[in-house]
Formats: C-alpha cells, sequence, structure tokens
C-alpha cells in the first residue's frame, strides 16, 4: 500500500461472462454495499455486451464498471471495435488498455497502448495501462528494463493520477496459479514508481499501482501489502462473487 492512495480492487472478467453471469455481479455489489471497508474502491472490467445490463444491477453500488479495450479512434470504419466514447455511454468509467492479452493476440506495441490510454481519456474515462514482463524476459533478467520501456511507450506524458493507473501484469503469472516473491512484487512496483516519477513528477506519488496475475483470496494479503502495492486486478477469481469479494476483505485485514 502507498499511505494517501485509496486501494482498487478491480477485476477482469475477460472473454468470460454471458447474462447468466449477472447474479455473480449482483453479489458482488451486494457485497461491497454490506460494508466492506469503505477506503477500498471496486471495480469490475466486463465484456462490453454485458455492460448495460451491469451498470443498471451495479447504479446503487459502490463498484464502479469498466471496460476490457477501446479503440484509438472515437468512431468510424472499424468492423467489431469499440470506442472508449462507446463504452462511456454504456456505463463505463474505466477501461483497460495494454493487457498482455491484447499485446499477444491483437500485436498492440506501446505508441498503440498510450493512443488508447489517450482515447480513454477523450471520453472521460480512467485508463489502467498494463504492464510486465514474459516468461523468457524474467528468466533473462530483463524484467525492469522490459518495465522501463513499457512505462516510456505506453503512458502519456500527461498522464495524472486521476486519469491513469498502472497495473504490473506478469504475463506468466497470469492464470498460472504463479505469482513473484514478495520481494519481487516489490522491486518491481518501486521501479514502476521511480519511472513515473521521471515522466511525471510528483504526480507519480499518488498513481495507484496494481498487481495482477493469479490473485486470490489466500494470497491477497501477502502481495497487497507490499509497498506500493495499491490494490488487484483480478482475472479468474473475479468470476465469483465469494472469490473477489474475499479478495477485497483482505485490505480490511491489514
Ligand atoms: O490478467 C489478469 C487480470 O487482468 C490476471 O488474471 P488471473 O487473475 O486469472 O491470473
Amino acid at each position: 500500500m502507498t499511505p494517501g492512495i485509496r486501494p482498487l480492487v478491480a477485476g477482469n472478467w475477460k472473454m468470460n461472462g454471458t447474462s447468466a453471469s449477472l447474479g455473480e455481479l449482483r453479489e458482488i455489489g451486494h457485497g461491497f454495499m454490506r460494508g466492506l471497508d469503505a477506503d477500498t474502491e471496486a471495480l469490475l472490467c466486463v465484456p462490453a455486451t454485458l455492460l448495460t445490463r451491469a451498470a443498471e444491477i451495479l447504479a446503487s453500488t459502490p463498484v464502479r464498471l469498466g471496460g476490457e479495450d477501446c479503440h484509438a479512434k472515437a468512431s468510424g470504419a472499424h468492423t467489431g471495435d469499440i470506442s472508449a466514447e462507446m463504452l462511456k455511454d454504456a456505463g463505463a468509467s474505466h477501461v483497460i488498455v495494454g493487457h498482455s492479452e491484447r499485446r499477444t493476440d491483437h500485436g498492440e506495441d506501446d505508441a498503440t497502448v498510450r493512443a488508447k490510454a489517450e482515447a480513454a481519456w477523450r471520453a472521460g474515462l480512467v485508463a489502467i495501462i498494463c504492464v510486465g514482463e514474459t516468461q523468457a524476459e524474467r528468466e533473462s533478467g530483463a524484467t525492469l528494463s522490459v518495465l522501463s520501456r513499457q512505462i516510456e511507450g505506453s503512458v502519456p506524458a500527461s498522464a495524472t493520477a486521476a486519469n491513469m493507473i498502472v497495473a504490473y501484469e506478469p504475463v506468466w503469472a497470469i492464470g498460472t496459479g504463479l505469482t513473484p516473491t514478495v520481494d519481487d512484487v516489490a522491486k518491481a512496483h518501486a521501479h514502476i514508481r521511480a519511472r513515473l516519477a521521471e515522466k511525471l513528477g510528483s504526480e507519480a506519488g499518488k498513481v495507484r499501482v496494481l498487481y495482477g496475475g493469479s490473485v486470490k483470496p489466500s494470497n491477497a494479503v501477502e502481495l497487497l501489502s507490499v509497498e506500493n502495492v495499491d490494490g488487484a486486478l483480478v482475472g479468474g477469481a473475479s468470476l465469483k462473487a465469494a472469490d473477489f469479494l474475499g479478495i477485497a476483505e483482505a485490505y480490511q485485514a491489514m
């Protein structure tokens, strides 16, 4: 945690969820209304097909909604793509950009990610910019240099703590059940904070830096109590209300 930063527990449903999953979403909303630590913010990033209904369900709860990606343009001839403006219109306040699955599956590079973050701001959304090294990069000792390059390339110079969140997601830890050691998480997050400070000055001290990659209720306290870890970006465990609420409860245990 970072003194003065309100932690955020964010879910990323990825390409999961149909109307049958809305019950879990409702339960998550109720869980946060039942008084989970008021100092912890909650966000669910869901497939665009669910946003409108999710917005209705979560309207009376403190849980915010996000998209999982956006196009860099506001509108136009881009079949199958969704703009930040459309996400906003459907009820989103946030959008994930540069997730490693987008970088890999769709060949998105840092410049694309930066353009998407700027598109998010144009639409009034908060951009959650993801960075993280692959297994091979980790094994070759390149973790910190990869993070430097991604921060340099993906984070626009006009980023602020109000319009951007950074998520450190080691690619090898996503969906594998593997997590870095607490020491490695601390080093990566301190490095990200330092690179942000070079770019954004004192504003960097207020930017939320989330950890993502196999976060679950049983490891949440350990991972979320690391210095400079200001919350979690949760994949698989955000699909079940009990698991997601269990992770959010980690902050009450601190
Ligand atoms: O990619 C992630 C969140 O964006 C992490 O996914 P898992 O929590 O399933 O490892």
